[in-house]
């Protein structure tokens, strides 16, 4: 079962009301990343590219990135804790895909702590302002022997 809104709310920070919605919370955008080096999925371990932080157009009431089609990473502003007994979901806000964009996301484990990140991709040009609402996290209650401890514990804080 999905726990409310405001449940959410009480497991991220910075928050404010406007991103409490009913069944989850809206997070923001923190960066865009873009990897410039390959990375490795092996059957022992994994390496991650590195990645650039895109160049927003800056301006005196903008921090606007100006992404043009291909794949991104993309970096929530929220610091995220998922706690015991749940398991998190993050779904696009569905004005990305209005705008031929996607968010691709992967399970958020009881006990991770940080600042995750999603794969964007645009197929479309598209201007994103920095700490406008981009996806909603969902948390439902769930069973699980241990809690995380991989190599994303404590990323971006
Ligand atoms: O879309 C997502 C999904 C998950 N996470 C965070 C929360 C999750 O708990 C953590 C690790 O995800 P996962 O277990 O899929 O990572 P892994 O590739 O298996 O690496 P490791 O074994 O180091 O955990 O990353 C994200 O930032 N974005």
């Amino acid at each position: 079962m999905y726990r409310s809104g405001a449940f959410v709310a009480e497991h991220c920070s910075p928050v404010s009301s406007d991103q409490v919605q009913p069944n989850g919370l809206d997070l923001t955008l923190g960066t865009v990343l873009e990897q410039v080096s390959r990375g490795r999925i092996a059957r022992e371990g994994k390496t991650v590219g590195d990645r650039e932080e895109c160049d927003p157009r800056e301006g005196p009431d903008t921090d606007v990135f100006r992404l043009e089609p291909g794949g991104y990473v993309l970096r929530y502003a929220e610091t995220v804790g998922i706690p015991e007994d749940h398991v998190g979901f993050i779904y696009p806000r569905s004005s990305l895909m209005r705008n031929s964009c996607m968010l691709n996301t992967a399970v958020w484990d009881a006990g991770y702590e940080g600042k995750g990140e999603g794969l964007l991709q645009v197929h479309h040009p598209v201007d994103l302002e920095r700490g406008a609402r981009v996806a909603q996290l969902v948390l439902a209650r769930a069973d699980h022997e241990g809690t995380y401890e991989g190599s994303y514990q404590g990323e971006n804080l």
